[in-house]
């Protein structure tokens, strides 16, 4: 039996890194639609309708649009945009976020794929909330670099531009506003919003997400080594997600932006100092690999109960 696939926005950014991973993979069937049919709703609202699973890689209006136009009762929904990550009756598409969660997603008919920068913050931070390790109510913020491909089609042009790319290093959000808070507060466990301070760098594509926090001013002081071992805890087995050994990370002079290169890998570090009673947790991944498509890919195995890493780059 074959699962009937369609990626309605194809042929964006996001679009095509997943028809890539789901290349050559006999269970699925992908339906595409023609270059002069890709945006006309009618041809769309057939394509999605005849889908078992859809997957939308679309502006937030474009993806609202989508799911109106689903009539049906069957076809299940994963969403890869902003629109739905934090709306009733969506199931949050990080598998990894706690116990039981992707037990759950899997019987889900409507998925909303997380943000690039909420998958590096909740990686990092949600295993410390459930630990009782940072308390709910303390002030977090987190910074970080972004490969220009986050933007979609129209930063890769305003990068790869006939006149060269507009800066170096962008920082961004500086309204502490980025679409990205409500879902990173919400899932992280967090009573309040975190700081968020991104920025864009000169590189197509790779993230690195920082934490950093004053475990000194922390109830009980808790330790490097304690905020070490509940995430290596939280992700112990996992094909995707790497928690690198303290003695290894002490030794690292720098983390680079294009450390996980183009892969769909999760790559955790903690850079800390137990005198100082300070941390720098760190999260580096590919923004179009398990910060879009590599996550979309996964959830679409969960949904499909194909075995999770099928298709993925690790
Ligand atoms: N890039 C990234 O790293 C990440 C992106 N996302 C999210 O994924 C979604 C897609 O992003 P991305 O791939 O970067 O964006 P792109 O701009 O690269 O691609 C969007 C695609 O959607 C098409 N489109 C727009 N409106 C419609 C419509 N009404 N009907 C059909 N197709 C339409 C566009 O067509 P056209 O080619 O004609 O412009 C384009 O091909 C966004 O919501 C984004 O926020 C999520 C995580 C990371
Ligand atoms: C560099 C850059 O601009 N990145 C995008 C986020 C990319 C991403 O995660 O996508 P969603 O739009 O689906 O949330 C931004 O910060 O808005």
């Amino acid at each position: 039996m074959t699962t009937h696939i369609f990626i309605d926005g194809g042929v964006g950014t996001t679009g095509l890194e997943i028809r890539e991973r789901l290349a050559g993979r006999p269970e699925l069937t992908l339906l595409t639609l023609d270059e002069k049919d890709r945006k006309d709703s009618r041809a769309r609202r057939d394509a999605l309708n005849d889908a078992d699973i859809v997957i939308l890689c679309l502006p937030d209006d474009a993806a609202r649009e989508a799911v109106a136009l689903i009539d049906n009762g069957r076809t299940r929904v994963i969403d890869a945009s902003t629109a739905h990550r934090v709306a009733d009756g969506w199931t949050y598409g990080f598998p990894e976020l706690e116990p039981g969660h992707r037990e759950k997603l899997a019987q889900s008919r409507f998925v909303a794929n997380p943000g690039c920068w909420p998958t590096g913050f909740l990686a990092l931070v949600r295993p410390l909330t459930l630990a009782g390790l940072l308390p709910r109510d303390w002030p977090v913020a987190m910074s970080g670099a972004s490969g220009y491909s986050g933007g979609g089609k129209s930063m890769i042009a305003e990068f790869e531009g006939a006149e060269g790319a507009p800066t170096a290093f962008r920082a961004y959000g500086l309204d502490l506003a980025h679409k990205h808070i409500p879902e990173m507060t919400r899932y992280s466990g967090l009573a309040h919003p975190p700081i968020f301070a991104p920025a864009v760098a000169n590189v197509h594509r790779g993230m690195v997400a920082e934490v950093p926090l004053q475990l000194r001013a922390m109830p009980g002081r808790p330790s490097v080594a304690a905020m070490h071992a509940a995430l290596t805890a939280a992700y112990a087995g996992s094909p995707i997600v790497t928690v690198v050994p303290l003695a290894e990370s002490a030794a690292m002079t720098h983390l680079r932006v294009e450390h996980v290169g183009a892969t769909d890998r999760l790559t955790l570090f903690v850079f800390g100092n137990e005198e100082s009673g300070q941390v720098r947790l760190a999260a580096a991944l590919d923004n179009l690999g398990k910060g879009a498509a590599g996550a979309a890919v996964q959830n679409l195995n969960i949904l499909a109960g194909l075995p999770e890493t099928s298709g993925l780059r690790l």
